[in-house]
Parts: structure tokens; sequence; C-alpha cells
């Protein structure tokens, strides 16, 4: 399978089309992040998601909600197919969401990194047992920040979880054109699926750059760049 490259946060149709245009294989679709800059109406998530799909790219739905029902709602009326749990949901929201969509969904699980500490690590063979898909490594801040940290992860602390885990993972955290050669032995991991990005794909204002988005996925040779350049 060829590397994905997700990135996160689209809240337009001119967002999905930038970003579809320009190498995403994955567009993040927030729903259930209060008071997140980039959270979307149910009917907004519901036209993203369907502009994602119409530009032959894959929406996921962005979410720190354990509400499986609600989940379950909004996975139906949107069509979304791929969610990223992206908080400190437990395994029984993993097993929960696939009970409730037997076979239809991609679950991915976020497990966070501080320094060299592995928070979610005494649970990783639950996630497992639960039916995770895919896990997606990401920065924790000293300061408890989650998501769109901008702050790289050691490389070698990423390795280090990769190598427990059963299942693909995605990497984040401050990944960008510039530093995939400090990931080469993460890249060549027998698990490893691709990249999910946020900072870098932004210009100084926190608007999408298309050159940021085709710069990525050139530096990273993810699967819709590949296929174009084929
Ligand atoms: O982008 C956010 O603020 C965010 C909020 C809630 C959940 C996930 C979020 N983004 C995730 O942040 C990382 C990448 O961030 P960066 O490249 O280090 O800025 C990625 O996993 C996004 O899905």
């Amino acid at each position: 399978m060829s590397a994905l490259l997700k990135v996160c946060g689209a809240t337009s149709t001119a967002d999905v089309a930038l970003l579809t245009g320009h190498g995403a294989d994955l567009v993040g679709l927030w729903h259930g992040i209060p008071g997140g800059r980039a959270e979307l109406s149910l009917p907004a998530a519901v036209e993203l998601a369907a502009a994602t799909r119409a530009a032959g790219a894959e929406p996921i739905l962005v979410t720190f909600s354990k509400d499986v029902a609600v989940l379950r709602a909004v996975l139906a009326e949107t069509g979304i197919r791929w969610v990223q749990l992206h908080a400190y949901q437990l395994p029984a929201t993993v097993a929960g969401l696939h009970a409730a969509l037997p076979g239809a969904l991609t679950v991915v699980k976020v497990l966070h990194l501080r320094g060299g500490t592995f928070l979610e690590r005494p649970l990783v063979a639950a996630y497992e047992r639960a039916g995770t898909d895919l896990f997606l490594l990401d920065t924790l801040t000293d300061d408890g920040q989650v998501g769109s940290t901008g702050q790289a992860l050691d490389a070698g602390d990423a390795l280090a979880v990769a190598d427990r885990l059963d299942r693909p993972f995605l990497l984040a955290g401050g990944l960008s054109a510039t530093n995939r050669g400090d990931y080469d032995a993460v890249v060549a991991h027998r698990h490893y699926a691709g990249i999910d990005v946020d900072t870098s794909a932004r210009d100084d204002a926190g608007r999408f750059a298309a050159g940021a988005v085709g710069a990525i996925a050139a530096a990273w040779h993810t699967a819709r760049y590949r296929k174009e350049v084929a």
C-alpha cells in the first residue's frame, strides 16, 4: 500500500479542493471538538465529506467524542467511513463503533507521545483487540496540548512505539516537506502507513497553502502524488 497523506481541519469546499488538488489522500473533518477552530456543523460535515469523495479522496471524521451513539449518527448522516479518535477514548469506544457499523469503518486511534513517554502503552493490546485499524502517533506537549502541536516527534521514540504495534500506523507531529529525512527508519518500518499534517500545510495566517501541501506530498511520496507523477 502506498503511504497516505492526511491533512487536518478543512472548513470549506475551497479547502477541500486545495487539499485534494495538491495530494491529500485523506481530508480531516472536525466534529465533536468543542471550541475547535475547524469544528463543523453536521450539515457542513455532510457537504465537505461529499466534496472530498467527489474529488477522489477520503473524508475522515476527527473527533474527541467518545459517544458511540452520537458518532454513529454523524457517520450515518455524512457517509464518512474513517474516524480518528484523537483524545483519550477507551478501547470500548473503538469496539462500540465497529459494533454499530459492522464491517464499514476504519478506526484510527491516536497514541500520544510526550518526549519518550508513551501514554497509552498499557492499552495498546486492548485497542488492538477492540479492532483499531490504524494507530496515529502524535505529540503531546509538556503543557498538555493535543493536536496541531507543530512539535516534531523524535524518530527513535516513534520507532520504539511502532515496534510494539501489531497494526499499521500514521505518523504525525510537526511533519513538513523539509524533515522527511529525519524519519527514514520510521518510513521503512513494516507498519508505516503514511503521515498526518496540520501546521506545515498552512501559511502564516493559518490558511491552507497549496504549495506547502504539494511539497509535503512530494517529499513524502504519498499515494495521490505518486499516482500523479507515475
Ligand atoms: O489540528 C488540531 O488542532 C487538532 C485538533 C484536534 C484533533 C486533532 C488535531 N490535529 C492533529 O494534529 C496532528 C498534526 O499536527 P501538526 O502537524 O503537528 O500541527 C495531526 O494528527 C492532526 O490530525
